[in-house]
């Protein structure tokens, strides 16, 4: 257990006993750093446990409600306190006044191991020490308060810091479903994964059903956004959120709306590869649980700042967080759409066939490379001050209390149904979309002259698409297999396209393999996909860069940005550092 423990002041300390085995007691102190449980064992040896801060998602507070016959737990009717429940306890205790306080957690558990993974673990504390509810009441809920304060704050070097008060997090939440994403189970994911782990960490939240595609994009564009301090997630795949950002890259006051924003995705779809970055940089146990995980770095609140790409073609401009492909593996992904039904084999099959009748497109590939490569990893954007109230220990009579671990009063609670507060607003396409039909294979100048580019959100440090690169960039025409070109590490779940890649280090890592790899390296490169091992293989080449263009010299190849299909065009790419905010749990030892 943490050596360190005695070195820090507790907050909250008290003696509580278990209601299984009376003689049983355990010091419960709140730390900075989480619930230190000291057991005391008949020996009179120690046992500790600490439940991590960074573990616990939520607290409430609880009164018995031994008296009801029907329901375990209930709210408190007429309560201006709406975080207060009842609960029933299993044994019968006339008169009971105590306060309970249940503590959410969830542990991880099997830690480095291929089984790692987040468990959810509940730890009541009993209030009794007075006669009448409302002064326990009084007690239980300066330890929920101090509970959640430190949710909110960090510990630091031996200081408690929190956010300054323009970061704290308005409460309010957008959750939009794409109701026909993966398997088309989003709904019911939602009601039964998601909801009670908003209830429980306290997140109040509007949800939005799409109705078709583009509807997320045009709710982005039109709302109110400032209503969600919270934050939007989406429910579905990597192109529900493609639509999010760049709905909201539309409006005229996308700056700011960026910078109020936090967004996440709970994995949904097929294309689930932002969801899996997230967790992969911060050593979560996605594989296990990924929507459990996912909806963790959600109420964890602690916002990442993340990259995205302003990608512009010779008919329009996107903002892309994932990547752009342009060749085999682009080809594999939107060819296999038409063997969609089968699932995620539809690649494999598709990759075979690919495989067999490799071929290469010649292009003109220009960048600007990242010579000295200082990746920085800047995981934690909070302004810090200090928490001057926490250094003061607040004690409280010692009497003996009691504690009662494992129970889950609130898990009836949660099975309630939440009333969707919205409902979803009518689509209308956009007029960014493919404003011009020209063929990508007329000149470049002669193409801008007619077609016309709508720029919004960041403008571009680029020369037009119509002059040449700059000087020092490096240039290649050549044939190429494929050009992909990544700022996430997982372009997909079981993908770890750029595996060095962190969410806000201002790399696009540019996946190069020209004409004249053979069909078992390019084999042996699939086979290496899923683990980082493509990189070993010879004649993949990986050049982190700032920007590119790529110039296709023929058809035949397709355009993929974020899993979406773009019309087929030279276009240019360039990295946006940290411009906007992920959800993503602090690291751990
Ligand atoms: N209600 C809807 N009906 C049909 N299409 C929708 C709806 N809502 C969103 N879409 C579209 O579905 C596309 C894919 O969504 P999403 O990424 O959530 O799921 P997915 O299963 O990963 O899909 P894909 O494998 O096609 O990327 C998005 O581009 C979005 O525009």
């Amino acid at each position: 257990m943490d050596e360190n423990r005695h070195a820090i002041v507790p907050i909250l300390e008290e003696t509580f006993y278990a209601l299984s085995r009376k003689q049983l007691s355990y010091r419960v102190s709140l730390t900075p750093v989480g619930l230190y449980l000291t057991k005391r064992c008949d020996d009179d040896s120690e046992k500790i446990d600490l439940i991590n801060i960074k573990d616990i998602i939520g607290c409430k507070s609880m009164q018995n409600s031994a008296k009801s016959n029907n329901c375990a737990c209930r709210p408190t009717k007429n309560t201006e306190n709406i975080n207060e429940c009842q609960v029933h306890i299993p044994y019968t205790e006339d008169a009971d006044c105590s306060a309970y306080l249940c503590v959410y957690a969830y542990i991880l558990k099997n830690k480095d191991m291929k089984n790692e993974k987040r468990d959810k673990m509940t730890v009541t504390l009993r209030f009794r020490n007075f006669n009448s509810y409302d002064e326990n009441n009084k007690v239980a809920t300066t330890w929920k308060l101090a509970i959640k304060s430190l949710l909110k704050a960090r510990y630091e070097d031996g200081t408690i810091v929190a956010p300054a008060d323009n970061q704290y997090l308005g409460n309010r939440l957008l959750v939009i479903v794409n109701p026909k994403s993966g398997v088309g189970k989003s709904r019911e994911i939602f009601q039964r994964k998601i909801v009670p782990i908003l209830n429980t960490a306290d997140v109040d939240y509007d949800l939005h059903i799409t109705c078709m595609q583009n509807d997320a994009r045009n709710l982005m564009q039109k709302s109110d956004i400032y209503k969600w301090g919270r934050g939007v997630i989406v429910l579905g795949g990597d192109g529900l959120m493609f639509e999010v950002i760049n709905g909201l890259m539309e409006r005229p006051d996308w700056q700011r709306a960026f910078e109020y924003l936090t967004f996440s995705v709970i994995p949904g779809g097929s294309g689930n590869g932002m969801a899996k970055s997230i967790s992969f940089e911060t050593n979560e146990p996605y594989n296990q649980d990924p929507i459990l995980i996912s909806v963790l770095n959600v109420v964890s609140g602690n916002r990442c700042p993340m990259d995205l790409v302003r990608v512009e073609t010779l008919t329009e401009v996107v903002f892309s967080f994932l990547s752009i492909g342009w060749g085999f593996i682009a080809d594999i992904d939107i060819e296999s759409e038409r063997l969609r039904m089968l699932g995620s084999p539809r690649f494999t099959i598709w990759s075979i066939a690919k495989l067999i009748a490799l071929r290469s497109y010649p292009a003109r590939l220009s960048y600007c490379k990242i010579n000295n490569l200082e990746i920085e990893t800047r995981m934690n954007n909070f302004t810090i001050s200090t928490f001057d109230n926490f250094h003061e220990p607040v004690t409280t009579e010692n009497e003996p209390l009691s504690i009662e671990f494992g129970m889950d009063p609130l898990e009836e609670f949660d099975k309630r149904d939440r009333i969707e507060s919205f409902s979803s607003i009518i689509s209308k396409r956009t007029a960014f979309m493919s404003v011009n039909e020209a063929s990508s294979f007329t000149s470049i100048p002669e193409l801008l002259e007619e077609s016309e580019v709508w720029v919004r959100g960041p403008i571009s440090r680029l020369p037009p698409l119509s002059d040449p690169v700059p000087s020092d960039w490096e240039v290649i025409e050549d044939e190429f297999v494929m050009i992909h070109a990544s700022y996430l590490s997982h372009i997909s779940e079981d993908v770890i396209l750029a595996p060095k890649s962190k969410l806000n280090d201002g790399v696009i890592w540019l996946l190069i393999i020209k004409n004249g790899i053979s069909r078992t390296t390019l084999l042996q490169f699939l086979l290496g996909l899923s683990s980082g091992n493509h990189l070993t293989v010879p004649n993949v080449e990986m050049i982190p860069v700032k920007a590119f263009r790529l110039e296709p010299l023929s058809q035949g190849s397709h355009l993929v940005v974020d899993g979406e299909l773009l019309k087929h065009s030279p276009l240019q790419a360039e990295i946006i550092p940290g411009i906007t905010n992920v959800y993503a749990r602090r690291k751990f030892s």
